[in-house]
């Protein structure tokens, strides 16, 4: 899969192909009924599959500080589109210039004079453009005078509730990750490297794996029964912190800590997984380190057990 950073950076090569456009963040079962469909185009037209994705979000360049927290990274998301089969990606650079571009412009420039679109897949209640304006019915008749022709994706429900980005973050607001795993077609995982940290979790009895998150936001907070794939492909029951561990740091940044269980090895600068189960309480901030230490011993034994229940089930 190919991926082209910015419309500079489009060539003739990449022109007539079948496309699609959208966040895809989560790359949720929704998403991935669209990225079959273009697949499918793209193999009835003998054509390349493109995804139109933006960085930032749309939303997190007009709001930055409200937009929803992220479910993917721009790397994931092209991990994902990559084992969908996708043949290339652009990612278009959303900023002050690009955000005035009105619905026709964004047609007449993307799609048609950059991409030369053949074919455009969208879901039915897709919108884009300055205003919004940029809808079904609008994209019909732009196919219409340009030479492209254009497939609405029915909506795909789970429980008769349309899957979303936004439904996917609330599942994991509230720790469900079984509907979380039903509305992505995979378990929620976060992966990164180890990193070093202040070495205070050795002192604590519970050394933990430092997980680099990339951004200062993350759509779980409190404290995880987890399972982690380490480099080795070998998967080791853990229990995770994810916040601003407000007991030893004032920041405001979201860390990722693991301590995996019945577990001795370095695991600095590897690339690890981890898959969340099930959360075992709210992050705190304790009077002293004692009592910190006393509580992630109790989680330790907790998930201990909630791990031998996991495995039997
Ligand atoms: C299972 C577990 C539970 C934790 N719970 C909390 C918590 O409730 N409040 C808090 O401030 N930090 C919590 N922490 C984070 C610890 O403060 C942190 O892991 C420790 O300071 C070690 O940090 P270091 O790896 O950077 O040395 C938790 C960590 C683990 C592994
Ligand atoms: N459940 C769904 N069924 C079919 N198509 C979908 C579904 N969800 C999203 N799509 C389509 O996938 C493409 C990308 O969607 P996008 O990521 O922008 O929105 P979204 O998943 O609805 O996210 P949000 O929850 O943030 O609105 C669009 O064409 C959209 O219409």
């Amino acid at each position: 899969m190919q991926l082209v950073r910015g419309l500079h950076n489009v060539r003739p090569a990449h022109h007539g192909c079948v496309a699609t456009i959208g966040n895809f963040d989560g790359v949720h079962l929704g998403h991935r009924a669209i990225l079959t469909r273009l697949r499918n185009s793209a193999a009835r037209l003998n054509l390349p599959s493109c995804v139109i994705v933006f960085e930032p979000q749309p939303r997190e360049f007009f709001n930055p500080d409200t937009a929803p927290v992220r479910l993917t990274r721009l790397r994931d998301k092209l991990q994902l589109f990559a084992e969908a089969g996708i043949d290339q990606v652009l990612c278009i650079a959303f900023n002050k210039r690009f955000r005035q571009l009105c619905a026709e412009d964004f047609v007449q420039r993307v799609l048609v004079d950059a991409l030369g679109i053949k074919h455009l897949q969208v879901g039915d209640d897709f919108r884009f453009g300055c205003d919004r304006a940029g809808d079904f019915a609008f994209l019909q008749g732009a196919g219409q005078r340009c030479g492209f022709s254009v497939e609405p994706t029915a909506t795909v429900e789970i429980d008769g509730q349309r899957v979303s980005s936004t439904r996917v973050r609330a599942a994991l607001a509230e720790a469900d990750f079984v509907l979380a795993e039903r509305l992505l077609g995979r378990p929620y995982n976060i992966d990164g490297r180890v990193l070093h940290g202040q070495k205070l979790g050795r002192t604590l009895n519970a050394p933990t794996a430092n997980v680099q998150l990339k951004r200062h936001r993350a759509p779980l907070h409190g404290v995880y029964l987890v399972s982690v794939r380490l480099r080795s492909g070998r998967q080791v029951p853990g229990v995770a912190n994810i916040g601003t561990r407000p007991t030893v740091d004032s920041g405001q940044r979201a860390h990722l800590e693991v301590h995996l269980l019945n577990f001795s090895g370095d695991l600095y600068g590897q690339h690890i997984d981890v898959t969340f189960h099930q959360k075992i309480r709210d992050e705190k901030r304790f009077e002293s380190l004692p009592h910190l230490q006393e509580a992630i011993a109790a989680d330790i034994a907790q998930a201990n057990t909630l791990w031998q229940h996991y495995h039997t089930l």
